[in-house]
């Protein structure tokens, strides 16, 4: 469920007219909806309930420092993957001390950031980085909280370049070597086990390969409570979202047309089905949603700047662009692109809605149907709220979107559009060119 929807003939998010910030703040924007991450996290929240919770929010699906505050204030803590993102937290009021730090390539640097900050745990990915944490903690004379990533060798069944969970990803410690990395952890003086963790891909729709995955690993996670006295089990995020029909699935009508057997993964079978088998291990446990909690919550507004006609098809340029949003040129990922102001009386048209970066990957779809769009008009990409603006480029010398928080009626620029200037702040022209 998500605050996108029609009042009348335009789309809103929650009680404001998307089309009013495109005319304040202009295109590219994107959009967050305060409402629809709050009732992510509460719902996700609520379905595992029981469980000694704490939920990592995954903050590399959305960064803004306006979102991680409210997910500080909701009660989260944060899965982060490098210093800039342990600076991110602190700039944005989280709790670093409640935050796990993933990532098979730490540098010293950031140990000792992290160890500064009190992370609440290291999730270690390699025995080469225990030894590299062992002796940043040790200059510091202290002990890093430690647990080790667990690559549990099962299919995620989601796209290749995202999954993380086969012994051929770089993620993780096999489980068949575990056991032998948590003796060497347990020999550095400066290292204090407190976990396990796993993750195994992104974008699931189905629970199995979870429940596979967590019933693969629950064994060996009692054996280290028992020999180690490990506090935490951290199962990692991954739960999918609907790109498909992602307009519709806001509504509750959308969901009780559908048999029980064809609804998409919700958090509450999520919770079902692995709670039963979480439950016994008397371990606090911790989530690392990222996609799930802000993936519907988000829209990227675009304004039409040409159709053009080719040989056999039409091309809508829009002027966003792949270093907006790369997720189609970069997974083939389906996003639905609706009208900010639809009318089913015009003709539909059908077209390759395209960016204007020289790429011809710089393709959002391919004989895409459209209503009610043309030239100088607004459509909204759905389902950008997670790994849309972190992961965006300038490339082409493209300045970076700007990002609107709404809440209700009220709205605020969170980012504004980055300048010319702020591009190329960084950069000179050195001396032996100049003449
Ligand atoms: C260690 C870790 N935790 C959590 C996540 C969040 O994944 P998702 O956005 O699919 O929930 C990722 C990204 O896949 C990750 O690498
Ligand atoms: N960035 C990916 C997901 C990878 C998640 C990070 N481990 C996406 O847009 O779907």
């Amino acid at each position: 469920m998500h605050s996108l929807h029609y009042v009348g003939q335009k789309l809103h998010c929650e009680s404001v007219d998307l089309a009013a910030i495109a005319q304040l703040h202009g295109t590219p924007t994107y959009v967050y909806s305060a409402q629809t991450i709050a009732n992510n996290y509460q719902r996700l929240a609520a379905s595992l309930t029981g469980l000694d919770l704490q939920i990592c929010y995954a903050m590399k699906a959305n960064s803004n420092l306006a979102i991680l505050r409210h997910f500080a204030n909701l009660g989260a803590a944060f899965d982060l993957v490098s210093g800039g993102e342990l600076r991110r937290v602190t700039a944005a009021g989280g709790a670093a001390n409640r935050s796990v730090f993933a990532g098979v390539g730490k540098s010293e640097a950031e140990i000792r950031l992290a160890i500064e900050a009190g992370v609440y745990g290291f999730h270690v990915e390699s025995e080469p980085e225990l030894a590299r944490i062992n002796h940043v903690a040790g200059q510091l004379g202290k002990k890093a909280p430690i647990a080790i990533r667990i690559n549990p060798d099962v299919d995620a069944k989601t796209h290749a370049k995202i999954t993380t969970g086969k012994s051929d990803n770089k993620f993780g410690i096999p489980l068949k070597h575990a056991a032998e990395a948590y003796a060497a952890a347990a020999k550095f003086p400066h290292l204090e086990i407190k976990g396990v963790q796993m993750h195994i891909g992104s974008q699931l729709t189905s629970v199995t390969p979870f429940a596979e995955a967590v019933a693969k690993v629950v064994p060996f996670v009692a054996e280290l409570k028992k020999t180690y006295g490990i506090s935490y089990f951290s199962i990692g995020g991954g739960i999918g979202i609907i790109y498909q029909d992602a307009l519709a699935s806001g509504q509750q009508s959308w969901w009780d047309a559908k048999p029980e057997a064809e609804r998409p993964l919700t958090p509450e079978t999520y919770g079902a089905t692995l709670k039963p088998l979480l439950a016994p291990l008397g371990l606090k446990i911790l989530l690392e949603p990222g996609r799930f909690l802000v993936g519907n919550a988000g829209v990227l507004l675009s304004r039409v700047e040409y159709l053009k006609r080719g040989a056999n098809k039409n091309f809508l340029v829009v002027d966003a662009a792949m270093n907006d949003l790369v997720r189609p040129a970069m997974y083939e990922a389906y996003h639905e692109i609706v009208p900010l102001t639809r009318d089913s009386a015009r003709p539909a048209l059908k077209a390759d809605i395209v960016g204007p970066i020289c790429e011809s990957g710089d393709c959002f779809a391919k004989d895409r149907t459209l209503q009610s769009v043309g030239e100088g008009e607004l459509v909204a990409f759905m389902s950008a709220g997670a790994y849309g603006y972190t992961m965006a480029s300038r490339y082409n010398t493209r300045a970076q979107a700007a990002e609107v928080l709404v809440s209700g009626s009220r709205f605020e620029l969170v980012n504004g559009r980055e300048s010319f200037e702020s591009m190329i702040a960084g950069e000179k022209i050195p001396a032996f060119l100049k003449t």
